[in-house]
């Protein structure tokens, strides 16, 4: 493994554990990146844009106040944006995400402990100009946007909407007379909230707003809005703008506020690749599929699943280092401190994170993928796979986002109290990935997406017509039995099947016999809820489980043997952990008996001591340079100690002997004098 420093000395329990290690690392660095070549080019990019140092701060970001911060992550972010034009251009020929590969994206992390400024620019407003716009209008806008002569964000979300977006109230109202819309928001709860970047740093921005043209309201559409002058910055008449105040995280991402007063766009700036209103006022429809304007959200959910996965990653490179070498009890009275990292709780903790990292890594490859194929379908105007791929999408997304959110949680409980300081930097990365699972669709919201397609594909099952590939195995629902336990991988795969497609025919029971009992379709759904969630879980879970087993498969048919003994570990773990999480479902749905469910408990333990002695290599196949984690516990040489008393003496409270405070209120008090 590369580091910046090659004479650096290493903590010697960390030093032991990478001796220790009996696979080739690099080798499942090769399988992280998706292929060696990636990995090489990786490296590459993170040489040039990490070696000049331009990504360190004199001061941490931590100790700085909300305007620094700020200020600082834009001058950062500048930085980052010159880079990616001259030096990283040519390097990011990468299997790309469409506009920036994620490894430019994740380059970027070294520069922020929170996030740029820019991130919405780059994240939501370039693919809404690429996915949303005409020919003609994409080659007005696309070469500026991607140029930075621009900066954008998207604003959909409302103070009173966010999840519900037919329930926008913001208007652009079609004036054929000047052939122009007229934006306007006609209440509070109608003013744009949230947009990244909005508050402070963009000048244009997507709008979405509910469409009229002759009289008639046409629904939500986007258009493209500038709302502060190129020049100067000042906002536009007409435009009221700023930020929304501090947050759990995302402080450095000038979260905005957005109002319009009778504000004027030309016809032309409305997106018009699925949608047109002519200069008439007469509105014509282009797209085949009514959902077409929501694709950028789709976009960015399959983005999110590799993104988490990143950051988990980051999460258990931390503490599984930081658990080799710090040493706590002593169970044995004459044996030293163990390795906190040799209880078996903290493997239980800490090895689920690096599995669950792997697997979210290899189904966002996969989900990559199927978008692409649905892309190119819907290019050709098929958009037969895009239901299918909207359920698939939405409940990854949920399900990536709240487990990876759960298991940073879960890291930081493994590093004790020395989680808890920013320094480690676990806080940053838990603040990021929990606001994932409620931006970009809330996980209720979005399951409930998934439970609507497996509920039809249960009743077209039932009538025994053809399903598409992600839930065929819903044609064995009617079998009459329960599934066969079987505690193979395959098998446990299969049962995980049995269990989701056996909780969607609970649902769909239930809300037969409750729609018999009187209850409206609407009633009946809502009382079947939190069952219809539990089924969304379960199939995303059996998804998950299946991609990852097989694309391990796949990814290891020539690899040593020692590494296809590792990965498949890894594998096996992530099965058992979620087998042996989901007893009660498993003795519902399927013939695991008692026993069956002691011997797995017992094959997982074994397991962890199995994967024990590789762990360190198998976060330090990871990867990731000590820029980009940010963390006095989890630096690659595991000068943790060092580290934390070297933070702490950068506090600005150390700065002075005696704090202001004592002779302001401190001394007063106590000699009774306040
Ligand atoms: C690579 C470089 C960049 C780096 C990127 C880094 C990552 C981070 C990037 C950016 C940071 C992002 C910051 C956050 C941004 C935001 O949050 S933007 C705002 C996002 N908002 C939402 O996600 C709102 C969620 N709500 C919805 O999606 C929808 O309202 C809904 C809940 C799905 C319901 O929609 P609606 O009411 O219109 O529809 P329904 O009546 O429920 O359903 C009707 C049918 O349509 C189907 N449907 C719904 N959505 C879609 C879709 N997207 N595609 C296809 N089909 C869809 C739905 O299933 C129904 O079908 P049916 O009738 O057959 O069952
Ligand atoms: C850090 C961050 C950045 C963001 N950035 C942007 C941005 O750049 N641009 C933008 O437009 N937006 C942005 N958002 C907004 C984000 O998209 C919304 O907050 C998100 O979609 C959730 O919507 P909401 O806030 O309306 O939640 P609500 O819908 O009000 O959710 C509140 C609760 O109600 C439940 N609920 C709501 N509807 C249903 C239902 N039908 N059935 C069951 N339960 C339901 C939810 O599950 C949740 O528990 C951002 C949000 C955050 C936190």
């Amino acid at each position: 493994m590369t580091q910046t420093n090659n004479n650096m000395t290493v903590n010697p329990d960390l030093a032991m554990e990478r001796a220790k290690c009996n696979f080739n690392v690099l080798e499942v660095t090769h399988i992280f990146d998706g292929g060696e070549r990636n990995t090489l080019q990786r490296k590459k990019i993170e040489d040039v844009a990490l070696n000049s140092g331009a990504s360190k701060d004199a001061l941490g970001e931590e100790h700085m106040s909300p305007k620094e911060k700020y200020e600082n992550a834009v001058r950062k972010s500048c930085i980052y944006a010159t880079m990616m034009k001259n030096e990283l251009a040519e390097l990011s020929g990468l299997e790309s995400f469409g506009v920036s590969s994620p490894v430019i994206r994740r380059t970027a992390d070294a520069f922020f402990k929170e996030v740029s400024p820019f991130l919405l620019h780059l994240g939501m407003f370039v693919p809404t100009i690429m996915g949303q716009c005409t020919p003609e209008q994409q080659s007005y806008w696309l070469p500026r946007a991607l140029d930075m002569q621009i900066i954008g964000t998207y604003a959909q979300t409302e103070l009173g909407h966010g999840t519900f977006i037919r329930g926008l109230e913001t208007t652009a109202t079609y004036d054929p007379e000047t052939e122009e819309f007229v934006l306007h928001s006609p209440t509070l709860s109608s003013y744009k909230w949230w947009a990244g970047g909005l508050g402070k740093t963009v000048n244009y921005c997507i709008v979405v707003a509910q469409l009229y043209t002759k009289g008639e309201c046409h629904g939500t559409h986007p258009f493209i809005v500038q709302i502060r002058d190129e020049d100067t910055h000042v906002p536009l008449p007409g435009i009221k703008v700023g930020e929304i105040g501090p947050k759990m995280g995302f402080n450095t991402a000038d979260n905005g506020f957005l109002g319009f007063d009778h504000y004027r766009i030309p016809r032309e700036h409305m997106l018009m690749k699925n949608a047109q209103v002519l200069k008439d006022g007469t509105y014509v429809k282009v797209a085949r599929h009514g959902k077409l304007t929501y694709g950028t959200m789709v976009f960015v959910r399959v983005v999110l699943v590799n993104e988490v996965a990143f950051n988990l990653a980051k999460a258990s490179t931390i503490a599984v280092r930081y658990s080799a070498i710090r040493r706590q009890s002593k169970p044995k009275p004459d044996e030293v401190e163990p390795q906190i990292l040799d209880y078996v709780t903290q493997q239980h903790k800490l090895f689920i994170a690096i599995a669950t990292a792997h697997a979210l890594q290899l189904c966002s490859t996969w989900l990559w993928e199927s978008f692409s194929a649905v892309l190119a379908q819907m290019k050709g105007g098929n958009t037969d796979t895009l239901p299918e791929f909207h359920a698939l999408s939405s409940c990854l997304k949920a399900i990536s986002t709240s487990d990876s959110a759960h298991l940073i949680e879960q890291c930081r409980h493994a590093c004790g109290g020395h989680g808890y300081m920013i320094s480690s930097g676990i806080p940053n990365l838990y603040n990021f990935v929990s606001a994932t699972r409620t931006y970009e669709g809330d996980y209720t919201v979005l399951l409930l997406q998934t439970a609507r397609f497996l509920v039809k594909a249960y009743e077209q099952a039932e009538a025994k017509k053809p399903l598409t590939p992600t839930v065929s195995y819903l044609a064995h629902a009617f079998s009459g039995s329960r599934a066969t336990w079987d505690n193979s991988p395959d098998g446990i795969i299969r049962s995980f099947q049995a269990l989701a497609a056996g909780k969607t025919a609970v649902c769909v029971t239930n809300m037969r016999k409750r729609m018999r009992a009187g209850l409206s379709q609407v009633d009946a759904w809502e009382m079947s809820t939190i069952q219809l969630v539990a089924a969304a879980e379960a199939h995303c879970r059996a998804v998950i489980a299946d991609t990852y087993r097989k694309e391990i498969v796949r990814l290891t048919a020539n690899s040593s043997p020692n590494v296809k003994v590792v990965m498949d570990q890894l594998t096996t773990l992530y099965l058992y952990y979620w087998a042996l999480e989901r007893t009660g479902d498993l003795l519902m749905f399927t013939s695991v008996s008692q026993k069956d469910l002691v011997d797995l408990q017992i094959a997982y333990e074994e397991l962890l001591l199995k994967i024990r002695p590789n762990a360190v290599g198998l976060v330090d196949a990871f990867d990731l340079r000590d820029e980009l984690l940010h963390s006095t516990l989890g630096s690659y040489d595991g000068r943790v100690y060092e580290r934390l008393m070297e933070e702490a003496l950068k506090s600005p409270m150390n700065k002075e002997p005696v704090s202001d405070a004592y002779s302001k209120y401190l001394r007063p008090m106590m000699k009774g004098k306040l």
